[in-house]
């Protein structure tokens, strides 16, 4: 499935509210990977709603913009388990009690990089809330990747933005929050 950057046609609705505390007095981390910005924009929306901090995952060895090179490289990287080293590191995640772990499906599971993430930190006893944008495959496999890399978390319901439906994705994602508890309804 071929990249694509994708704006949507009409720009989203401006968040018009300040973020909201999260239900529970919970510290919230929102920490994602975007080779193209697809994903950074869905973080956006996150951290536009829920009180929190925010880090993009970058990785030591930037990957290529050339689709094929790029495709032929995470096929070998997906089926060596490999963990491409970060440049990225983070400061005190033992205080967070929510993390957001966001990337884009690659060869139909969460991109590398997301991988070394939960590896190699201790999320146990954390609540782990998987995001992700692709193209049209299902995100079943990468949210069984990210239970199974942090066996300890309690991972809630992710959401998946898919190419072709990002007019919606900002409603979409404040449903989500709602519905899995982080931001409180308002009646
Ligand atoms: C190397 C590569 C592999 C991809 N594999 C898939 C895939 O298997 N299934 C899919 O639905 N989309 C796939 N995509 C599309 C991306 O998931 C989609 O463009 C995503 O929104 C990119 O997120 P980003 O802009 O945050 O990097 C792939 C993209 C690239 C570059």
């Amino acid at each position: 499935d071929e990249p694509h950057k994708e704006l949507p046609d009409t720009p989203p609705a401006e968040n018009t509210e300040d973020p909201t505390a999260p239900a529970g007095d919970r510290k919230v981390l929102i920490i994602y990977f975007s080779h193209t910005g697809n994903t950074r924009t869905i973080a956006g929306y996150i951290h536009d709603m829920v009180k929190s901090d925010m880090v993009e995952l970058e990785t030591e060895d930037t990957y290529t913009d050339d689709y094929d090179t790029l495709l032929a490289q995470i096929r070998q990287e997906v089926a060596d388990e490999y963990c491409p080293p970060l440049a990225t590191r983070i400061e005190n995640i033992s205080l967070y009690d929510v993390i957001f772990v966001g990337y884009p499906i690659w060869v139909e599971t969460a991109a590398p990089p997301v991988r070394t993430f939960l590896t190699s930190y201790d999320l146990s006893g954390k609540t782990v809330v998987p995001f992700c944008t692709s193209g049209t495959s299902s995100a079943e496999t990468s949210y069984r990747l990210v239970r199974s890399l942090c066996p300890h978390s309690t991972v809630l319901e992710g959401i998946q933005i898919r190419r072709g439906t990002y007019d919606t994705a900002r409603e979409r994602v404040t449903e989500w929050l709602r519905r899995i508890g982080i931001v409180e309804s308002k009646e």
